[in-house]
């Protein structure tokens, strides 16, 4: 705990929609996490993830007492691609949820700022067999933990995403072979 990072606890408060039309929009749009690990409490419904190879949305089901774990791009990075992150979204609780207002606490784990995001080949033979095994994907970004962070949240702006699919938008780890 040397240094600051953009490690950051975050409370959601997502109201009912007001319309019925309303209820298949995205509270929040499609989107990898940028960090390392975010661990997510919730007690309604309402995230969905599109896991890798899959092209349909699945609602991810609170459990009491449990937090729900995302894997985010530094992460993916940093592990040559062994872990992916995953696009996920939030949309309006199912079923009679949907009335209610939907809370959410999440903690967002990323890597310190001056940290140079590159899969840590030199750590794990496992890491250095992964990367090496997808020649065509830049796991050098040559940028460190704080301009990733800079850039990413400003490709996250709303005006970038004109639908639930733009994910791609914010440029997360998986629309395209390079990561940079
Ligand atoms: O509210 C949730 O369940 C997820 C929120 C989320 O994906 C995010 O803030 O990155
Ligand atoms: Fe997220």
């Amino acid at each position: 705990m040397e240094e600051h990072s953009g490690s950051e606890a975050r409370c959601i408060r997502n109201p009912p929609p007001q319309v019925k039309e309303a209820a298949e929009n995205p509270a929040i749009g499609a989107h990898t996490d940028f960090g390392s690990l975010s661990f997510l409490h919730n007690r309604l419904g309402g995230l969905q993830v599109m896991p890798p190879g899959h092209d349909e949305w699945s609602f991810v089901r609170p459990i009491p007492g449990h937090a729900i774990c995302n894997v985010g791009d530094a992460l993916a990075l940093f592990s040559g691609g062994i872990l992916q992150s995953n696009i996920h979204r939030v949309v309006p609780p199912p079923g009679a949820q949907v009335e209610y207002e939907r809370w959410s606490l999440v903690f967002f784990t990323r890597p310190g700022n001056s940290g140079v995001l590159h899969a840590l080949v030199d750590s794990s033979p496992l890491i250095a067999e992964a990367v090496k095994k997808q020649p065509d994907r830049n796991f050098e970004t040559g940028s460190t933990a704080a301009a990733w962070f800079a850039r990413r949240i400003k490709n996250q702006r709303i005006n970038n995403r004109t639908g639930p699919e733009t994910w791609a938008a914010s440029r997360g780890t998986e629309h395209t072979p390079t990561v940079v």
